[in-house]
């Protein structure tokens, strides 16, 4: 049985979608979304599994649809897989259409038949690079080979795989037939991503790095046919066709096709701070109230809704000046993209 949508926001958007970020820590460092010395949250601060699990079935009562746990790497959260395994309940109700992960592929081999015996179906797995040396530089803390092997593992256990590539001028130019040629050999979905400010990241060059998916577009084309497809995911991405291929390519552009007129989405982080858009800074914090109301869900669900009624029409972020604005000061790995 679905649930009747019943968070609207100012916008008329139903918001039928929510991306939890699990925890902020995580095994790699990626250049673009965080710092190599990170500090982290202590671990009272962050919502138990079990107080996860009431904020989410909260929203899923609210007519939330589909959930993506991300983090941080959602799979370095100690129990995750109580947590993974305590929502499937909802996916067995009808509640919950998608329980899904975003994690950068470097436990899976440890716990891709968990995912599926909790009714994961897909899941997006990130790598920018095909090549280890460029791929331990881009993550500083990761290992190509163990990603690859955890890919294996999701695929053999009877997870789609779904790979996400930021697109980083001077890094993954190159690599662009390579990783397109791959994905198509093993039948994953592939698709990228343009880099967002986010985040102090010291000397990091925001705008020296930014390649536009227009470009990249562009130069797919002078391989490929591209046909654009009208079908949506309940994510951001647009997709295309390449004929002589048939794989699907999507692009995720926030920055040169703003798609946030369609938005249908609200993000949580590990404390339990609800982000109404992922390129503001507004957000309002749901873990007190829930603590402070065990038994009773009704103050929860009026913060919530309260929330909602505040969501901006979109984001701000603009490359067009050397540095750029709408600059989000938290780093991606706070909401979990
Ligand atoms: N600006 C913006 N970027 C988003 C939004 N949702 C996702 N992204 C970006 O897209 C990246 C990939 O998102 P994923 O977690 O893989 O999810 P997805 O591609 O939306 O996957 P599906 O839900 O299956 O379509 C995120 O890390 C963000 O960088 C959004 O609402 N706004
Ligand atoms: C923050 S990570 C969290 C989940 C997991 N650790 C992973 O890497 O998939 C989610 C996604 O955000 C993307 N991301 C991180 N920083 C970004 C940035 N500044 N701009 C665009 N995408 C970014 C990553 O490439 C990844 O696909
Ligand atoms: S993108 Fe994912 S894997 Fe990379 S540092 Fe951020 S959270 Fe970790
Ligand atoms: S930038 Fe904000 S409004 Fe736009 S799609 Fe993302 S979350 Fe929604």
């Amino acid at each position: 049985m679905s649930n009747a949508p019943r968070l609207i926001d100012p916008f008329a958007r139903a918001i039928t979608y929510l991306r939890v970020s699990v925890t902020d820590r995580c095994d790699f460092r990626c250049v673009y979304c965080m710092a190599e010395h990170m500090t982290f949250l202590p671990k009272k601060e962050l919502l138990t599994l079990e107080e996860l699990d009431r904020m989410c079935s909260t929203f899923i009562g609210l007519g939330v649809e589909k959930l993506r746990i991300t983090g941080g790497e959602p799979l370095v959260r100690r129990g995750i897989m109580t947590f993974f395994d305590a929502m499937s309940r909802h996916l067995d109700s009808g509640a919950l259409k998608e329980l899904t992960v975003t994690t950068n592929g470097s436990q899976l081999d440890r716990f891709a038949s968990d995912l599926y015996a909790a009714g994961v179906r897909r899941i997006n797995v990130s790598l920018d690079t095909l090549d280890a040396a460029k791929f331990q530089r881009v993550t500083r803390w990761g290992r190509l080979e163990q990603v690859l092997s955890g890919i294996d593992a999701a695929r053999n256990a009877g997870l789609r795989v779904k790979i996400n590539t930021v697109a980083l001028k001077g890094f993954n130019e190159d690599e662009l037939f390579a990783l397109t040629e791959w994905c198509a050999r093993e039948d994953m979905d592939l698709t990228f991503i343009e880099v967002m400010p986010m985040g102090d990241l010291g000397n990091e060059d925001r705008v020296g790095q930014y390649w536009s998916l227009d470009d990249l577009r562009a130069d797919l084309a002078t391989r490929y046919t591209l046909t654009d497809l009208a079908e949506r995911t309940g994510g951001p991405a647009r997709y295309v066709r390449l004929n002589e291929t048939g794989q699907k390519i999507g692009f995720i552009t926030p920055l040169t096709h703003n798609f946030c007129e369609s938005c249908n989405r609200v993000r949580m982080t590990c404390t339990g701070d609800l982000f109404m858009c992922l390129g503001q800074e507004d957000n309002a914090s749901l873990r007190d109230i829930m603590r402070a109301h065990p038994e009773d869900d009704a103050p929860l669900i009026r913060a919530i809704e309260a929330a909602i009624a505040r969501k901006p029409e979109g984001h701000d972020f603009d490359y067009s000046r050397q540095k750029p604005d709408g600059q989000v000061s938290r780093h991606m790995s706070h909401t979990g993209g």
